[in-house]
């Protein structure tokens, strides 16, 4: 209430500073209470693989530390730097034109290419800052960009560059994404994958079962339909050349899947995706496999048949999206996250001053007209955080003591449990392997 009534009041945004006395009560009682504030209060993300990200766009450098991670997983510079290069700045003339290599360098928690449990310190520089490009926006906030809330919170923001605001958080995501990824291939062989699915009036045409990454990065849009992906481009560049911009859909598919992620209740693991998803700047819209078109149907319309294969329990179709009961099901996970238009455009709009008159703003610098090309990878690095987070969490609580031992052997005879769990407690197709099994597995 304080920031919006200096707004509304036009007082200074310098008023919005919570008085001294007020706050300096308020600060104690709480970090007496609780260790929250050793955490990063809003930078850290994750239970037991927790990921904090730092940096602002135009200061010295981004990135994130991990901890968590279990030991002895195989990871390179080279395994994260393949996924910062699909989400950095410059790769063609629809994205941003900022010069960035976003080339990233392990500071700690890897020992002979092989994490050693303890935290994990990546570190990105920035290079290219053009900070003079805010000078209109150190004055006048941009509409529905964060300018105006973190004033009202803060009463002070880094102000070149958006600050933390700004897509380049996203660095610190991704490169912890990709440490969740190489987790989750070597103990299951999970797969986790996104493409654009839609821009503007142009849908893509894709099965989410077979569409590989190859497909993807073949097109500047990353859609893997390429009459889409083209059609996709005309329009972002069309849109680029009027200085406005314009938003977008990302569909993300999780294939091999292991069963019983998540937990029944609060952390239902659509619940978990929905927050993790949410988080990354821009997006407005969350949907797991039926998503609002299911509201429509009828319950003989929406329920997935089961049926059995292999001794495994499989659904006919997939509208529950891979998870049910706040558990995953072993069906690949399909989540469809809206962006929308990048809110800093090229064009002459009404908007206050910091000082709060009412004024007009014509914002220079340089800007995605479109984010989802972009978001690809940072989609799937906070789908690949969760499923990772959960994967520990799982293990933590479920994996001590064999499938069936507190059950009677006649019950167990009857259910026929196994000690490899899963629904059926088959190890294949994406299923819970043996601990044995997975220490095995090839990277
Ligand atoms: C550089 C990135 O994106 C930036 C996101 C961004 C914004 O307002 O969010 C503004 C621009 O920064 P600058 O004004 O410094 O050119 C973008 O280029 C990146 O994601 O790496």
């Amino acid at each position: 209430m304080l920031g919006r009534s200096a707004l509304r009041t036009g007082h200074s945004h310098s008023n919005a500073v919570v008085p001294e006395a007020s706050y300096c009560k308020s600060s104690r009682s709480c970090s007496r209470r609780s260790p929250v504030a050793a955490r990063a209060i809003g930078s850290s993300f994750g239970t037991l693989f927790r990921v904090t990200t730092f940096g602002e766009s135009h200061g010295k450098g981004v990135g994130c530390v991990v901890d968590g991670v279990p030991p002895r997983l195989q990871i390179s510079t080279e395994d994260i730097q393949a996924d910062l290069d699909r989400r950095r700045p410059g790769q063609s003339r629809i994205t941003t034109p900022r010069s960035e290599t976003d080339t990233c360098q392990i500071y700690s928690g890897v020992y002979d290419g092989a994490t050693v449990g303890s935290p994990i310190m990546i570190m990105v520089p920035n290079k290219d800052q053009k900070s003079k490009d805010y000078t209109e926006m150190a004055v006048a906030y941009r509409p529905s960009h964060a300018d105006a809330t973190y004033d009202m919170k803060y009463g002070i923001r880094a102000v070149a560059g958006g600050g933390r605001s700004s897509a380049r958080e996203t660095i610190g995501r991704v490169a912890a994404g990709a440490i969740a990824k190489k987790l989750l291939q070597r103990v299951c062989g999970v797969e986790v994958l996104a493409y654009v699915s839609e821009v503007r009036e142009v849908t893509a045409d894709v099965d989410v079962a077979s569409f590989t990454l190859e497909q993807v990065e073949a097109s500047q849009v990353r859609c893997p339909d390429e009459t889409a992906s083209q059609r996709m481009y005309e329009v972002i560049d069309t849109i680029r050349k009027t200085g406005d911009s314009c938003g977008g859909i990302v569909t993300c598919v999780v294939r091999k899947c292991p069963t019983g992620l998540g937990t029944p209740v609060f952390d239902k693991l659509e619940a978990e995706l929905a927050k993790a998803i949410m988080s990354l700047p821009a997006t407005k819209g969350f949907e797991l496999g039926s998503g609002f078109s299911g509201s429509s149907m009828l319950g003989s319309e929406h329920n997935d048949e089961f049926y059995m294969q292999d001794g495994e329990i499989h659904t006919r179709t997939n509208r529950s999206g891979g998870i049910q009961g706040g558990l995953s099901n072993g069906e690949p996970i399909v989540v469809r996250v809206a962006f929308k238009p990048t809110s800093t455009i090229a064009k002459r709009q009404n908007t206050v001053s910091r000082e709060g008159s009412d004024t007009e703003l014509l914002a220079r610098g340089r800007h995605d007209p479109c984010v989802v090309p972009r978001a690809v990878p940072m989609v799937e690095a906070m789908v690949a955080l969760v499923l990772a987070d959960q994967l520990l969490q799982h293990y933590a609580q479920c994996e001590l003591f064999p499938r069936g031992d507190a059950v009677s052997p006649d019950v167990r005879a009857a259910l026929q449990f196994s000690h490899t769990g899963g629904m059926n407690g088959k190890g294949s197709n994406g299923r819970h392997q043996s601990h044995q099994e997975s220490l095995a597995a090839p990277t």
